[in-house]
């Protein structure tokens, strides 16, 4: 069965506005970035691979019965980076659909001892990505900054590697910006990572989670009590708890969402049933992202326009939208009134046409 999640409902001129606007990613994934035509580029490179290269086969193999087929699915396609070139050619051409989108801004979550563990070495990884990170800017004008995540069922070794290689003064990227946790939360509990949190926390990044994607409101409460989160990505079952969500209104946390994956994965039964208007109606900063866009038929173009229709939003709320992920991000603040201005003024000029 082919995925079509794309939002057949965005009426057209709000679909050229949103096409336009400046934006920012917080919550999107290295390798899930992928698209059919780098997945391709890869696959021809390592022919033994079993993704299929074909674009309609691609989309039938990304089609997922649950979180974690997804997670076998995502690893297949780890499985197709085997050199630091691919790694910079993954990094480089991700931009490249970025910028096609007009993403000023984006934070790619990066799983590095995915690429360690398989023979990449962690150097020439680091200038892989930095290569492509300089590249990038300098092409496309799109700023990128890392969050490396720790893969959370990978168990506690592959939480001492993420600290190492994220802390280490030899090793760390100039645009690392910030540590996270991904993966299946189901049995991986978020307390048991709070030393290496800790660690990066010291080391001066930015901890952002996965928390409430597939478990309950007391991995989202875990994270911001023993991982210090400043963003949640997901936290999706954080509409299930009341407290929780006035706790994250007050405190100003973002919830990085992310309404198609949410959907594609399983955790979410259907876009209406999204809770994104719960969080905003509690007062909760909300951000909107695309996490996995070619696994998961979508980018982050789409999101926006599903989150017009749950938010019933017109162009100066996807606006205010926009400007919400540029406020929630690490970049510094020139970085965040140029884009900001960016999305004033493009918002003035569309509306005064
Ligand atoms: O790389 C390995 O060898 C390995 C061994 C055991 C477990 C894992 C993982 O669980 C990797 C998970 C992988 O998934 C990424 N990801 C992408 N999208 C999401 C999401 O929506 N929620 C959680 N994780 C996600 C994550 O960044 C990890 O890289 C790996
Ligand atoms: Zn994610």
């Amino acid at each position: 069965m082919t995925q079509h999640l794309v939002d057949p409902h965005a009426p057209r001129d709000l679909k050229a506005f949103i096409a336009g606007l400046p934006k920012a990613e917080l919550h999107v994934h290295h390798v899930g970035s992928a698209s059919p035509r780098i997945v391709s580029e890869l696959a021809a490179r390592h022919p033994d691979s079993k993704v299929p290269t074909d674009p309609e086969a691609l989309a039938d193999y990304f089609t997922f019965t649950d979180f974690a087929h997804f997670i076998d699915v995502y690893l297949s396609v780890v499985d197709l980076i085997r050199t630091p070139e691919d790694v910079r050619l993954l990094t480089y051409e991700v931009a490249r659909d970025m910028a096609r989108q007009q993403v000023r801004y984006a934070e790619l979550t990066i799983t590095p001892f995915s690429s360690t563990r398989r023979g990449i070495d962690e150097r020439a990884f680091m200038d892989a990505i930095e290569d492509a990170r300089k590249a990038a800017e300098a092409d496309f004008g799109t700023v990128l900054r890392w969050c490396f995540d720790i893969p959370g069922e990978a168990g506690l070794q592959a939480a001492e590697e993420t600290a190492r290689l994220a802390t280490d003064d030899r090793l760390r990227p100039e645009g690392l910006v910030s540590f996270g946790l991904g993966g299946p939360e189901v049995g991986v509990e978020r307390p048991q990572f709070k030393p290496y949190f800790d660690r990066a926390i010291a080391a001066g990044l930015h901890s952002v989670p996965h928390a409430g994607e597939t478990t309950g409101p007391q991995t989202v409460w875990d994270a911001l009590t023993h991982l210090r989160a400043e963003r949640i990505g997901h936290g999706t079952s954080s509409a299930q708890d009341p407290k929780l969500l006035a706790h994250l209104a007050e405190h100003r946390i973002p919830l990085e969402v992310c309404p198609t994956s949410n959907i594609a994965t399983r955790a979410v039964r259907t876009l209406d049933e999204h809770p994104i208007k719960e969080f905003v109606r509690a007062g909760v900063v909300v951000t909107v992202n695309s996490d996995d866009p070619p696994m998961f038929g979508t980018d982050l173009d789409n999101e926006y326009a599903v989150a017009a229709r749950l938010l019933d939003l017109d162009e100066r709320g996807l606006a205010e939208l926009a400007k919400n992920a540029v406020e929630a991000s690490f970049l510094d603040a020139a970085g965040k009134a140029r884009i900001t201005g960016e999305i004033d003024t493009y918002t003035a000029q569309w509306l005064s046409r």
